[in-house]
């Protein structure tokens, strides 16, 4: 699997995402739907963004009783999204309850979306897991006893801060991925994110996807700053499953 950049579509505004989109239409791309965009434009953006041939992450981020995960994975399934995820935190129950709602609800034929599981958010610090979550492992611990849950409970891969990715891959494997959020160029604000990294680091530290919101999207020249990441991040091609 080549390594490649996930497109954050994180807009309350269809004009503004369509703006992005006609920006970097040349591109092939993987774009991720979060909250903000799929609460407003739901299922039938999702269809749009398959129709115009792009690869698109759910970034939905389920966390609820194994039951409800499990129905609604089913009917997510059916978006025909390529990667969707969950919290490891809901444990292993729902994680596994996640993939068989996805597998039935997935059509014979098709294949079933990858699920990846948030381990911790990239916008949490050490200081945060310690005294507000009260979590007695410090960050790469936790992060790496969740990425082992989510792998027990037969998830694809999880999401991380890049700097976490070299323990996940000796704990889990080459093949189980890393999608890392927290992604900015140099003279980027941080903003809320807490554990960042450069693409180049990112790459170096062997992430398999990139995942990158305002570094483009608050950008004023969005395909200049796409093709800058691109470059740093040192993508060779793009890829479509
Ligand atoms: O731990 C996580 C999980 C998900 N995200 C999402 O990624 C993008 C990052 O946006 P930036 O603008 O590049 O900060 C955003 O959609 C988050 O919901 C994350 O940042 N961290």
């Amino acid at each position: 699997m080549e390594p490649s950049i996930i497109l954050a579509l994180d807009f309350s505004k269809r004009q503004e995402l369509d703006h992005l989109l006609s920006a970097v239409k040349d591109e092939e791309l993987f774009v991720k739907v979060g909250m903000e965009a799929f609460y407003l434009y739901g299922p039938k953006l999702v269809d749009e963004l398959k129709q115009r041939g792009h690869s698109v992450f759910l970034d939905l981020k389920l966390h609820d009783i194994p039951n409800t995960v499990n129905k609604a994975m089913r009917g997510l399934a059916g978006l025909g999204v390529d990667l969707i995820n969950v919290h490891a935190s809901g444990g292993s129950r729902m994680m596994a309850a996640a993939i068989e709602g996805l597998e039935a609800g997935t059509s014979a034929g098709e294949k079933r979306p990858m699920c990846i599981g948030v381990t911790q958010l990239t916008s949490t610090s050490e200081e945060m897991l310690r005294k507000e979550l009260q979590i007695s492992l410090n960050m790469k611990d936790s992060v790496v006893t969740l990425a082992n849950l989510a792998k027990n409970s037969g998830l694809d891969g999880v999401v991380s801060s890049a700097l976490e990715v070299p323990m996940i891959k000796d704990a889990c494997g080459d093949e189980f991925l890393t999608v890392t959020p927290g992604i900015r160029l140099e003279g980027d604000l941080a903003g809320d994110q807490n554990r960042v990294c450069s693409p180049t680091k990112a790459r170096a530290l062997g992430s398999d996807y990139i995942v990158v919101g305002r570094s483009i999207t608050a950008s004023p020249d969005p395909l200049a700053a796409y093709v800058k990441l691109k470059t740093e991040w040192g993508m060779t091609h793009e890829i479509h499953r």
